[in-house]
């Protein structure tokens, strides 16, 4: 990158240049077939055409409702702030724990004043509208700052509550001394520890805590067992991404996904070949093998964060391109702190800032909002759906909760992610299907429906924005993801 600040950009300029290279239309093709066959998603396929590039097809027909794919994410995270108000497992974002640890845990945090979200969107597929903190966005970087209320949740909560509860009643709901009636119909999985010892990361089962330590968590625990300089620097690097925005968190469980698949390629590959090759083709054996760990990520439609970011209506267009300068320096930033925390020298162009502005550039134009309900909704709607009588009972003791949590009892567990398959639908303004989370989808999958018939062979779309808006409104929102819509509605109306 032309002036760029970051010396790896430079040294490693033709290795970036590899990895970020767009892959083959045959690559596409073999890395999604055996994707699709893993999965066993048989009812897809997915396919490159010069028109949009990726695209999915039906290879089966699909009637209307009917489950069209659930996709599991690659990565994900929860919002930091969103964390105050549901405790989820850290790998497939399950609830955990009970209903009354949710409860009390989320009053109790609440009491700490620790900030909350109010409500919860049920709209999936969502452009990240920046993401940003707003006033340490502001602090921290002086002129800019964004009017719409984040997504990272960091909002202060605004309705009228009851008094607070008191603290001691608040640590027996949490620590299971007091329960409430009817939860034991929504029970939940037990809390799994973090086997690194960090306070921040919980799982319902050890083998979602043994696969996220194995695929993100074992490099970027604060957990006792690491080493202490290195907790440290991954302190800095967290509370700077809290501060400004936490999708650095998810682009350092992208980088960290990555080494780790590497490290794992090299153990098979020595144990399978039985030896090391040979000194002089250390280094090309070590860039094969982050090529094929990089693989998943380099099938991600790209495109340079601060490049592709849209500008904030209270931005100047006379100002953007300071905007977007100031954007790349505050990836920068939280680049530095990453590579202290987590280099590894066999993988340094992970740490380019290139490669960072494109992985972020990612999320950017292909996340889809990780949405899960909360089970505490359920339990008071049960609650008020009871017989006269029951409900009366069951009222007397879960009021002065739901009091206390006023209106924000039912908030979701949300967070940013990236999903394989979805990340490769197109756009429709007149689509055939839609992200929705039906009763029974309690974690962090990405749920697609047929919204109409779909025949083998018909391209799946679903729309990015609200597809209801007039023509002109609906370019305009588009163009944040970066393209003028042709699909087939878009084409009509525009003659
Ligand atoms: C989430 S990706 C979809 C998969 C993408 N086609 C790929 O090759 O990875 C979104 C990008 O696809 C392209 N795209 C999706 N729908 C489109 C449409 N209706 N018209 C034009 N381009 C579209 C745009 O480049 C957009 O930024």
């Amino acid at each position: 990158m032309d002036g760029s600040p970051c010396p790896l950009d430079k040294e490693f300029s033709d290795r970036i240049a590899v990895l970020l290279a767009p892959p083959t239309p045959q690559s596409i093709q073999e890395y999604y077939d055996k994707l699709i066959e893993a999965t066993n998603c048989h009812g897809l396929r997915i396919k490159y055409s010069n028109k949009h590039g990726k695209g999915v097809y039906a290879n089966s027909e699909f009637k209307e409702g009917e489950l069209i794919l659930k996709d599991q994410m690659l990565v994900a995270a929860q919002h930091s702030s969103n964390k105050v108000d549901c405790l989820v497992c850290s790998y497939c974002f399950r609830f955990i724990g009970s209903i009354e640890l949710q409860i009390g845990r989320k009053l109790y945090l609440q009491g700490l004043g620790l900030s909350t979200k109010k409500e919860c969107d049920y709209q999936t597929f969502s452009h990240s509208s920046n993401g940003f903190c707003q006033n340490e966005m502001e602090e921290a970087e002086g002129n800019f700052f964004m009017n719409e209320s984040d997504n990272t949740g960091s909002s202060s909560s605004k309705n009228l509550k009851a008094d607070p509860l008191p603290e001691d009643l608040l640590l027996s709901l949490m620590n299971g001394d007091l329960s409430l009636p009817y939860t034991r119909q929504f029970a939940l999985p037990p809390v799994i520890a973090c086997p690194g010892g960090c306070e921040e990361e919980h799982y319902c089962s050890n083998l979602c805590a043994d696969s996220d330590w194995e695929s993100f968590h074992s490099l970027l625990c604060t957990g006792q067992n690491t080493e202490r300089s290195r907790r440290a620097s991954l302190f800095k690097f967290i509370e700077h991404a809290n501060s400004t925005n936490d999708i650095f968190i998810l682009a350092a469980k992208v980088i960290s996904y990555t080494i780790l698949k590497c490290r794992k390629l090299k153990r098979s590959h020595t144990t399978e070949i039985g030896k090391q090759p040979s000194l002089d083709k250390t280094d090309e054996f070590s860039f094969s093998l982050l090529m094929e760990a990089w693989k998943p990520i380099s099938m991600g439609f790209k495109k340079r964060w601060w490049d592709c970011i849209a500008l904030p209506d209270d931005v100047d267009s006379g100002d953007e391109e300071s905007f977007r300068m100031q954007i790349r320096d505050l990836a920068f930033t939280s680049l530095k702190l990453l590579k202290e925390a987590i280099f590894d020298d066999e993988c340094a162009p992970l740490f380019s800032l290139e490669i960072y502005g494109h992985i972020i550039g990612m999320f950017e134009l292909n996340n889809l909002d990780l949405v899960v309900a909360s089970p505490v909704e359920d339990y008071f709607i049960y609650i008020d759906d009871l017989p006269c009588k029951e409900k009366h009972e069951a009222e007397t003791v879960a009021r002065p909760f739901l009091d206390a949590l006023g209106d924000e009892y039912a908030v979701c567990c949300q967070g940013t992610a990236f999903f394989p398959l979805q990340s490769c639908m197109n756009h429709s303004c007149c689509p055939n299907a839609k992200a929705f989370k039906r009763d029974e989808d309690r974690d962090g999958h990405a749920v697609i429906v047929a919204l109409r018939p779909i025949s083998i062979g018909e391209e799946i779309t679903i729309s990015y924005i609200d597809e209801d808006l007039p023509y002109d409104e609906r370019q305009v929102q588009l163009a944040d993801y970066g393209f003028r819509c042709r699909c087939a509605r878009c084409l009509q109306e525009q003659s």
